[in-house]
């Protein structure tokens, strides 16, 4: 596809013109008001069925960090919450600032966290392969977790001391036996709303289920995230990566349902 990035020239606002569903009616990510949210008691709770998830490989896309999963059978589902059946698990990846005051992609009544892990699955009951799901309404779950400054968190760092081997675009190392379960809040309450990839080509295909606590990460797991590059080995200009991030696009009249009051 066309050449996309966070930078002035070709980051979010310049999306639209390869992509004009970047002005569409259920864009993501969305500033959430909690206020604003309703409160529906016959949402069921999300299950998370990770335990025999078989994680495959860590790489850098040019645009996040990402680790992948074998998705040929539902070893790895979240099911529930707004879902009419299972999704199974593709990937994960992260968003993240340059420095501590942004890095989230949604917000809660206008704060920012410094980083965003997005689970990605796809309905593989409905769509024979991922990339039909990817460009359907009903096709992918993506359960957004923020990150927010703190101590370190445990389980993270087996992500962040593997990241040396993913700095440069196009790299792939082998990441096998990680289980993002332990990436989870304690509470898994959560609002969900109608929306979209927040990348292009931002395909209006995401259920979003957004968990409303927090998990931590240190300020020296998140300076190896910013270690990593845009750019490829081979290139001239060695661009950080950082504030890979869209900013919150507008609600056009949708509704944000949570879980809890
Ligand atoms: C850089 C490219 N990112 C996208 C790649 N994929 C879409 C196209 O694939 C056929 S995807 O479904 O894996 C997702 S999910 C996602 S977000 N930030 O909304 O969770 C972005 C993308
Ligand atoms: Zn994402």
């Amino acid at each position: 596809g066309h050449k996309w990035g966070y930078g002035e020239e070709d980051g979010p606002s310049a999306w639209h013109k390869s992509y004009p569903i970047a002005q569409g009616t259920r864009q993501s990510p969305i500033n959430i008001v909690p206020e604003e949210a309703v409160y529906d008691s016959r949402l069921p709770a999300i299950t998370i069925s990770y335990d025999n998830c078989t994680s495959l490989n860590i790489s850098n896309n040019g645009h996040s960090v990402v680790v992948e999963f074998e998705d040929m059978d539902d070893r790895s589902v979240i099911q529930g919450g707004p879902l009419e059946n299972a999704y199974r698990l593709k990937q994960f990846h992260f968003h993240w600032g340059g420095k501590d005051c942004d890095g989230s992609e949604h917000t809660v009544s206008g704060k920012t966290y410094v980083s965003e892990l997005h689970l990605v699955h796809w309905n593989a009951v409905r769509y024979r392969t991922f990339g039909e799901a990817a460009a359907a309404p009903d096709g992918l779950a993506v359960l957004g977790i923020f990150m927010e400054k703190g101590d370190g968190h445990r389980d993270l760092h087996t992500i962040t001391d593997a990241l040396y081997m993913v700095k440069f675009k196009g790299s792939v190392a082998n990441f096998k036996g990680f289980n993002p379960k332990c990436l989870l809040p304690s509470n898994l309450k959560f609002w969900t709303y109608p929306g979209s990839l927040t990348t292009p080509p931002l395909h209006e295909s995401v259920t979003w289920i957004v968990l409303a606590e927090p998990i931590r990460v240190s300020d020296k797991q998140m300076t190896k995230f910013r270690m990593l590059l845009f750019s490829a080995e081979e290139e001239e200009q060695r661009k950080r990566m950082e504030n890979n991030f869209r900013p919150p696009q507008p609600l056009k009249g949708r509704t944000v349902r949570a879980s809890f009051k």
